[in-house]
């Protein structure tokens, strides 16, 4: 008979998705700093306030191919009183031989980026100057402080370049670099082990599929999206959806430490669903199982008794996306110590209608109109088994419960697919 205080689909007794968020905040231990390469860093967030070890430029020299000089030295030249300075010599960048120094009325070559002379305190470009080999010849007054590139005028020694908790990108490569900075302290980024079950899932895609059988459509896409979801996957295999063959899986993933698990399949109500038994059975605390949320409702949280722990995304590609997104992407970035993530607000293109009793996140298309403005698009197609219309999105639109029908122009959150990309 049909019960409808167990009908899967009316989301009563299911935990909210902003409590869900509670919990696993609640959870977050912080992993603390690990030194890295600078290449490694990127993708990564910032332990500390980065200060300058040097300035930039750490010494006063050219922008300009030319010669330096004194400018008081030609301030009273004019047509018929020209001053001539001798060309002494040459500064070079590289050339660490002597640092090329004026004594009087000297004028020495200069290339960009060579230091300039002492004594000198402008440089002239070759292509205004009138010149010899041996000497200049100045027909007027040339100002101080021309093309000249000073001490610290980029970054001054000391000074605070980059704050705590900001994530490293490419752009931050050029400043790094030219400090030096070979290695840098970043927030520890959670490893991760990652297990697909279900005896249809098939790795190998030139292996032919027997009937019944699917690709595993979700493997490849988390160990690409890992980098920018904040964890390192070390660990991948996919088993067969039987307690013995999870439970063993499980098993193995523990023995590698990772500080999360990560499995797909086996958490809704069939009776292949033996991730929860199989979990109690081992001791671990369940902190949620089922949101009020869709896709992804059956998601399941626990902390396992060696201390890491365990995420069951439920198997439906869509659902597993938006599992990681919404829910392991807040706890991984509170694990590496970052606050909460701001989401993103854009205009609706089209009216959206949906079911009120749940937090439903849309697959949609984020992007800029041409007046400038952050608009998005939802996709006419839902379902969580739909791999189509969710390589056609690039963003989760998220309706809030109690909300059944969002009209053209509404605002409405986005969590970007890839949330480095913002
Ligand atoms: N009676 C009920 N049935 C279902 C409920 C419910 O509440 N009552 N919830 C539905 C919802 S919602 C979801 S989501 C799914 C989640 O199921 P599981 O996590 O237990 O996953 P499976 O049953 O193992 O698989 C579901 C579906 O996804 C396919 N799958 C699994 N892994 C992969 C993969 N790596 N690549 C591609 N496709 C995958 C699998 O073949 C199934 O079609 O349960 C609903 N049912
Ligand atoms: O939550 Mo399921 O993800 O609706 O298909």
């Amino acid at each position: 008979m049909f019960d409808p205080a167990l009908d899967c689909c009316s989301g009563s007794g299911l935990r909210h998705y902003v409590d869900c968020l509670e919990d696993l905040h609640r959870e977050v231990i912080h992993l603390g700093a690990t030194e890295v390469p600078l290449a490694e860093a990127i993708g990564q967030t910032l332990a500390g306030d980065l200060k300058a070890p040097l300035s930039l430029p750490s010494f006063n020299n050219s922008a300009m191919d030319g010669f330096a000089f004194n400018s008081a030295l030609v301030k009273d030249a004019a047509m018929d009183t020209p001053v001539e300075l001798p060309i002494v010599g040459a500064s070079i960048a590289g050339d660490n031989a002597k640092l090329a120094q004026l004594n009087g009325p000297q004028a020495v070559k200069i290339m960009t980026g060579a230091p300039l002379p002492q004594g000198a305190d402008t440089v002239l470009p070759v292509e205004a100057a009138s010149w010899e080999t041996e000497a200049l010849t100045f027909h007027a007054p040339y100002p101080a402080d021309q093309h000249v590139r000073h001490i610290g005028q980029d970054v001054a020694q000391g000074r605070t370049v980059l704050k705590a908790g900001t994530l490293l990108a490419c752009q931050h490569l050029p400043l790094l670099s030219a400090l030096g900075l070979g290695k840098v302290a970043v927030n520890q980024r959670p490893t991760a082990a990652w297990i697909s079950t279900g005896q249809e899932i098939v790795d190998d895609f030139s292996q032919p599929l027997k009937p019944g059988q699917i690709y595993n459509a979700t493997r490849l896409y988390a160990e690409t999206i890992a980098r920018d979801l904040g964890f390192n996957l070390r660990h991948v295999v996919t088993v067969r959806d039987t307690p013995q063959d999870f439970a063993a899986a499980l098993d193995a993933a523990i023995e590698g430490k990772p500080r999360l698990i990560l499995s797909t399949g086996g958490v809704s109500a069939g009776q292949y669903d033996f991730v929860k038994p199989v979990l109690s059975d081992m001791g671990a605390t369940i902190i949620f199982h089922k949101a009020r949320i869709k896709p992804a409702k059956p998601v399941l949280f626990a902390r396992l008794p060696g201390g890491s722990f365990f995420f069951g995304l439920p198997g439906n590609p869509i659902s597993t996306a938006l599992a990681l997104r919404a829910f392991v992407y807040p706890f991984v970035r509170g694990l590496s110590g970052q606050p909460p993530e701001p989401m993103r607000v854009a205009t609706l293109t089209r009216d959206v209608q949906v079911d009120a009793s749940k937090t439903v996140f849309l697959m949609g298309r984020m992007r800029l109109s041409d007046s400038g403005l952050m608009i998005a698009t939802p996709s006419k197609r839902q379902q969580s088994f739909q791999t189509s219309p969710f390589s056609e999105s690039n963003a989760w639109l998220m309706v809030p419960e109690r909300v059944s029908e969002l009209c053209a122009g509404d605002q409405v959150h986005c969590l970007h697919f890839n949330p480095g990309s913002n």
